[in-house]
């Protein structure tokens, strides 16, 4: 077992001036070396699991809680947003409505001057992410120039200056072509490779099979599902009780899988090539 970076103890949260729970009672535990594809219908309380890791749940929102959550061994209860901060950073949807500044450069730079950096520091971080985040043709350019993919590779290299362990991103490919999803993938997977925990809410379920190693399913608030990709993603009878449809090759695969004898199925295409190329 991996070292533990964020702990759902017995969690639940209720949003204000409600009677039932947006999360309920979730324990989990994710690992250091973790990228979790957190997935789930409409308002399972995906995005407020998200908020609840950086504690914008409770602390900003307001509302009821109980049980805890340790984030790199902070506890939610006794810490500042700030203070979970320094581990987690979240991506969000519309990444363009936080931009602010002229430049993509500036951007950047100004995700660090809020937290008081020295002027060295920052312009080394600015380098360090342009180069990861392979932003480097459009550092003069406005941020509201880029595409929907260059633009979520923004927002992520401002969370990437802060250097936090954990990068959430929810649902940050839904509006995103093809390829803008492709380059938020592989920009994260490279991100995980380096030694960041990366938990991604994210409808694509063929993505999800292909680049993380756990997946979480939430269903109503509650946590029905949570464990290696391959098995949870074979679960069918379940999946489609949670509302989540199987990744194509898995669905294929079913359809043959008593004709052909198949004990185990596959989730993603490789494995799919493999099998059926037998
Ligand atoms: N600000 C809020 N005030 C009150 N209830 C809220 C608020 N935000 C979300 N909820 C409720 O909390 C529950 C979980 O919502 P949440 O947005 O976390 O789900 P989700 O899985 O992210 O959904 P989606 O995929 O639709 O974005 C839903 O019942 C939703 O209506």
């Amino acid at each position: 077992m991996g070292k533990p970076i964020i702990e759902f103890m017995n969690f639940s949260y209720y949003y204000p001036n409600t009677e039932l729970p947006a999360l309920k009672n979730i324990t989990a535990t994710i690992e250091e070396e973790d990228f979790i594809g957190l997935i789930g219908r409409n308002k399972a309380g995906k995005s407020t699991a998200c908020l609840s890791m950086i504690g914008i749940t409770p602390h900003i929102m307001g509302g009821d809680w109980i049980g805890d959550i340790k984030v790199n061994d902070k506890i939610l209860n006794a810490s500042t947003v700030s203070d979970l901060t320094d581990t987690v950073g979240v991506v969000f949807q519309d990444a363009e409505s936080q931009f602010t500044q002229e430049t993509v450069e500036d951007e950047i730079a100004f995700s660090m001057c809020n937290l008081g950096y020295d002027r060295s520091t920052m312009i080394q971080r600015v380098e360090e992410v342009v180069k990861s985040c392979n932003l480097g043709e459009f550092l003069g350019r406005s941020p509201f120039q880029l595409s929907g993919g260059q633009q979520q590779r923004l927002a992520v290299a401002c969370l990437l200056a802060l250097r936090p362990q954990v990068i959430i991103l929810d649902e940050s490919t839904s509006q995103l072509d093809p390829i803008g999803r492709d380059e938020i993938f592989s920009l994260v997977s490279k991100l995980h490779e380096q030694g960041r925990t990366v938990i991604m809410v994210d409808h694509n379920i063929e993505k999800i099979a292909e680049y993380c190693n756990k997946v979480m399913v939430l269903f109503d608030g509650e946590l029905k599902m949570f464990g290696p990709t391959k098995e949870i993603l074979q679960q069918k009878e379940l999946l489609e009780m949670y509302d989540i449809r199987l990744p194509q090759v898995t669905s294929a695969a079913y359809g043959l899988k008593d004709e052909l004898g198949y004990k185990t199925l596959p989730v993603k295409l490789d494995e799919a090539i493999e099998l059926f190329s037998k």
